[in-house]
């Protein structure tokens, strides 16, 4: 692949609600768009950061920085790129910045798979034809109002309910919400709000049947959360702990999780994401994919990892509609049931709209070989 042209687009989308977690509430979400020109396509991908350093260290502006000081020079260093997999490697010598990593190599992965006419499915080595996907509830501002969204969502047929808890808000939430719905699937999302002192707090919701509780300890620990894993039944699914297959094999190891939530941007791109995927299969660990409140090509890229077969369980991937009065996509992510079709067209294949990337563009710049058009 010859890559002419990079360039990054820092946007601005308004969320349709606020969005609360443990460490706290989003109304718009900023991140970047990175775009790829090569000789007949252009690729796409997001970097999912936020504004703030709250879920990671990463920020849009660490982020930025970089992408246009270190990654992009390093891409433009090679003279060719055959395979996406040859970008993770061209990072190396760079520590952590994986969201910023993996918003080039996601675009890249996007361009191959344009360039070869195959969707990026395929070129990850998909197997399936659509995906189950959940929804996340952020922390509503009374029980009956959780109650409330949840039975909306459980009408739309989503086939998992993820509930944000923190302390003070978790086991009357959801045992208000087990009582109303007996029977479907529910998780929660702790987002590291509690400590192993909190185990009376994690032996009542073990009696709610929860698929699973993710993060609820320390977002760098997995010393802990094997402590927590021995003491209870439901299943713990680690998010913030997992970078790396490194951390995962470690996390496996001890025994710290049952179930893990992939991010692409959290462990740096879809060729790492990939090797977390075969070793947790191996493992017999099962996968799902999280969301960080994407646009339509972050969710695009999302859909595309589910696909291959050891994200048996339904991820975070909920229909655009669900945060944004408009995407950036044609079409816009659309799950009917609580499934979504996998594109059949090359790449992400869901197009990005090129007066609505202008529309909501704060700022972009455009990285040639080797010059700089600000
Ligand atoms: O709908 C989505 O995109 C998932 C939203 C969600 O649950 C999260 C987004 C970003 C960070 C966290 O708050 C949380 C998560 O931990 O998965
Ligand atoms: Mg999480």
């Amino acid at each position: 692949m010859n890559i002419k042209n990079i360039s990054l687009r820092r946007m601005k989308l308004k969320l349709k609600d606020p969005f609360q977690t443990s460490f706290g509430t989003q109304t718009e979400r900023e991140f970047i768009i990175v775009e790829v020109q090569g000789e007949n396509h252009v690729g796409y991908g997001e970097c999912v950061v936020n504004s703030a350093p709250f879920y990671n260290e990463e920020t849009v502006k660490t982020a930025w920085h970089i992408m246009e000081d270190f990654l992009i020079p390093r891409i433009y260093s090679q003279s060719e790129i055959n395979h996406p997999d040859e970008v993770s490697k061209l990072f190396k010598p760079f520590r952590r910045n994986n969201m910023a990593k993996a918003a080039l190599e996601g675009a890249i992965w996007d361009l191959y798979a344009k360039e070869n006419k195959i969707t990026l499915s395929e070129a990850l080595g998909g197997s399936k034809k659509s995906i189950d996907v959940g929804i996340s509830i952020g922390i509503q501002p009374s029980v009956d109002e959780l109650v409330r969204v949840v039975g909306k969502y459980v009408n739309e047929g989503y086939k998992r309910i993820k509930i944000k808890i923190k302390p003070g808000i978790d086991v009357d939430a959801l045992k208000a919400v087990r009582k109303q719905f007996p029977t479907i699937q529910m998780m929660a999302d702790a987002n590291s709000a509690y400590t192993l002192d909190d185990i009376e707090i994690f032996k009542e919701l073990d009696q709610l049947n929860l698929m699973m509780i993710e993060q609820p300890l320390a977002h760098d620990d997995i010393i802990d959360h094997a402590k927590l894993q021995s003491q209870i039944k439901t299943p713990i699914c680690l998010d913030e702990s997992i970078h790396s297959l490194e951390d995962a094999k470690k996390a496996i190891e001890l025994g710290s999780c049952r179930i893990i939530n992939l991010k692409i941007g959290r462990v740096g791109g879809l060729t790492e994401s990939k090797k977390i995927h075969d070793y947790c299969s191996e493992k017999g660990i099962p996968l799902w994919c999280g969301g960080m409140l994407e646009s339509g090509i972050g969710r695009a890229h999302n859909i595309a990892i589910t696909s291959l077969s050891n994200f048996t369980l339904p991820g975070d991937t909920a229909s655009s509609s669900r945060y944004w009065d408009e995407d950036i996509v044609y079409p816009e992510v659309t799950a009917v049931e609580g499934v979504i079709q996998i594109p059949e067209t090359p790449g992400i294949g869901y197009a990005p709209q090129k007066e609505l990337l202008d529309k909501y563009t704060e700022e972009v710049i455009n990285v040639g070989c080797g010059y700089y058009v600000k």
